[in-house]
């Protein structure tokens, strides 16, 4: 049992390794204190290969010789902080954040520690369910991206890890955090990425595959694009394939592109939730139908200024969301890169009026939303309810 004054790595659940994993048992006594929002949290929209600490990154950097832009934090600080101006775009986020995903490709030991850095990070935040989401292959060593995606890829990168690999590596470390970090619960969503349509169809079968090792879902992350045209149908066979199979089905969508992207992530890819989501505030029915059908909204209020895709914070369409009493929840998307926590998106939208009773009910529409079997969604919202007491 953890208490609020440990630190996760002090925790002492040795004996408890072999035991049954159920963290939300646990929740009531240990989840870690974070003063303000003092809640149990779920959070469903958040990147792996966004959730580097700085710190690691350098050390990981010199250790395997790979290029940063700066070695210095305070400048890679900077180098990361891209805040809403006319240059922000998703294009320039994402190539950005490349630069950070290329000092983990290939290497078992260091995709390791991302991940128990990042549940360790998350557990104290007080997150008890989060849904984590990366490529494999972008992951892996030998990517077959295009190279201006990600400009620092080393063909002298050490180690060699197939996509398999990575998803044993992963799916390992989750393993692992359960024994060290028992107050959160962590499901794993897979990414095809919208340029590279040629490996969708393998993310897919990687996610089937890995079914029973905590992979919940697939998405589809990058430059959106969704559409139907034949450089986009590869993306729609997985997709289907990952439907067959008993996957739950995610989109980034209405981020960069238009609210139309958001119905056809649905039309297409029969995508039960949507990355992003923001633009359907641009077309009044597509927000009429995003409201009816009460399709969760994965919303990332930090993450959209610095890609870009909202620029005008007051008029943040979050607001109009929460007004509206849309479905949808708030996640940190890549808090490496962003620089931030789950609180400080919680704080912004505090800014924007938004309550901490409404933001309570965001977290109970992500646990009603999560991916996770009947049982298990039951289980922690009740947890939550129990926690949060009336919301009326
Ligand atoms: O906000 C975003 N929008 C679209 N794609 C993203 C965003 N953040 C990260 N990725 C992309 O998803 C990949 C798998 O995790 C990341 O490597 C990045 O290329």
């Amino acid at each position: 049992m953890v208490d609020g004054s440990d630190s996760p790595s002090n925790s002492n659940n040795s004996s408890n390794r072999e035991s049954h994993y159920e963290p939300f048992e646990h929740v009531a006594a240990t989840f870690y204190q974070t003063g303000l929002y003092n809640f149990p949290k779920v959070e469903l929209h958040c990147h792996l290969d966004g959730c580097f600490r700085l710190s690691s990154v350098i050390k990981l950097a010199k250790k395997r010789s790979i290029e940063l832009p700066t070695y210095d934090i305070v400048k890679l600080r900077n180098y990361c902080c891209l805040d809403a101006d006319e240059d922000s775009s998703l294009a320039l986020f994402l190539k950005k954040m490349a630069v950070f995903v290329s000092v983990y490709q290939g290497s078992r030991e260091a995709i390791r520690e991302l991940t128990l850095e990042a549940l360790e990070d998350k557990a104290k935040q007080g997150i008890v369910y989060i849904e984590l989401r990366f490529c494999p292959q972008l992951l892996a060593s030998a990517p077959e991206h295009p190279k201006d995606m990600n400009p620092c890829i080393a063909e002298e990168h050490p180690d060699q890890l197939t996509p398999s690999e990575v998803m044993d590596t992963v799916t390992e470390a989750i393993e692992e955090a359960k024994t060290l970090f028992p107050v959160i619960k962590a499901r794993l969503i897979l990414c095809c990425i919208a340029p590279m349509p040629e490996i969708s169809e393998d993310v897919a079968r990687l996610a089937v595959k890995y079914k029973s090792k905590g992979v919940v879902g697939i998405d589809i992350a990058g430059e959106e694009d969704i559409e139907d045209t034949p450089a986009f149908r590869p993306h729609i066979r997985a997709f289907q394939y990952a439907k067959e199979n008993g996957l739950h089905r995610t989109a980034h969508a209405g981020e960069a592109g238009s609210a139309s992207s958001v119905i056809e992530a649905k039309r297409l890819l029969s995508a039960e939730r949507i990355g992003h989501g923001y633009h359907i505030s641009r077309d009044p029915d597509v927000y009429k139908k995003i409201k009816t059908d009460q399709t969760h909204l994965e919303c990332c209020p930090i993450s959209s200024y610095r890609t870009g895709a909202v620029r005008v914070k007051e008029q943040h369409p979050i607001i109009q969301f929460a007004r509206d009493k849309i479905n949808c929840s708030l996640s940190t998307d890549d808090p490496g890169v962003m620089l931030t926590t789950l609180l400080d998106d919680y704080k912004l939208v505090a800014d924007f009026g938004v309550s901490e009773k409404t933001i309570k009910i965001m977290n109970l529409n992500a646990a009603q939303s999560s991916f996770l079997p009947e049982d298990e969604k039951k289980e922690l919202v009740s947890m939550l309810k129990q926690h949060y007491g009336p919301l009326n």
